[in-house]
């Protein structure tokens, strides 16, 4: 890690009606740094994100980017800029190939438009040849399981493999900040196992790569994130090493309620 601050949130705030589903919350994100973001049900997480790449607003509070702020950009424009996700339920193509959806997640780094299809062809063709050589080089990066299975329909994989996919098309758009939404949901141990080796390739690839990580499944909280922010009810409650925030009182109450965490 670097120790300069990729990503920036500051006094992070969203107001639904009377809900205050996220309330003043400061985050840093450095280069190279795996944030892990935890916290129970309905705590804020995902509304973090949203925040973030554009598709809500906050009511209060800015995001920066390498000190450039974000807020009211539209989200197309801050995945150029170099932020991108994946989502807690499957964004993918589902009828498209495994490479069409990564090829799909390049589109803001390819220039060609409609008129250039339309009006200079052998352009458009160029760049679509170079974008599928692209991206089979980066599926292979990922995961070779899931560049063997790239002519397949995305609706076809295994759970674990439309994860991976998702990653990659994310990482398509050469991000400098990747988040992740819970990326081993409904996965089994194995599986998470071999998505914490794939992210761990992953970043050992790309050493300026900055993630942040929501996750439930404690085995990866432990593993992968340098650095772990938990959430309840939209606010930063604990922030530290896993080893850190998981003994802290006020953590194990929001997980297990006051009165079981006493008894912990
Ligand atoms: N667009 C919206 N309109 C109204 N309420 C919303 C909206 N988005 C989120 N919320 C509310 O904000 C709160 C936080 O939701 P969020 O999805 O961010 O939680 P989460 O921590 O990601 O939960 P989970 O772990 O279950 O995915 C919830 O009470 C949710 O109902």
């Amino acid at each position: 890690m670097s120790g300069h601050a990729v990503l920036r949130g500051e006094g992070l705030t969203i107001r639904f009606g009377g809900l205050v589903a996220m309330d003043d919350v400061d985050f840093v994100l450095e280069a190279g740094e795996i944030l892990g973001v935890i916290g129970p049900n309905g705590a804020g997480k995902s509304t973090l994100f949203n925040l973030i790449t554009g598709l809500y607003r906050p009511s209060a509070g800015k995001v920066f980017l390498n000190d450039r702020p974000l807020n009211g950009l539209p989200a197309h424009r801050i995945v150029q800029m170099g932020v991108s996700r994946t989502f807690q339920s499957s964004r993918l193509f589902a009828d498209l190939s495994v490479l069409d959806n990564v090829i799909i997640g390049m589109h803001s780094r390819t220039h060609s438009g409609v008129f250039d299809a339309l009006l200079r062809p052998s352009k458009a063709r160029g760049e679509l040849q170079q974008a599928a050589a692209k991206a089979g080089d980066l599926l292979r990066s990922v995961s070779a399981s899931l560049y063997d299975q790239r002519e397949r329909a995305a609706s076809e994989l295994a759970q674990a493999d439309r994860r991976r996919l998702e990653i990659a098309r994310a990482l398509a758009a050469e991000p400098k900040v990747l988040l992740l939404d819970e990326p081993s949901s409904g996965m089994d141990d194995r599986d998470t196992d071999a998505l914490i080796a794939d992210i761990r390739g992953i970043t050992a690839r790309r050493p300026e790569l900055s993630i942040m990580i929501i996750e439930h499944d404690m085995r990866l909280v432990a593993e992968l994130p340098h650095r772990v922010m938990v959430i309840e009810y939209g606010r930063k409650i604990a922030e530290g090493s896993f080893q850190d925030i998981r003994n802290m009182p006020r953590v194990q109450e929001a997980y297990l309620g006051r009165k079981a965490a006493a008894h912990a």
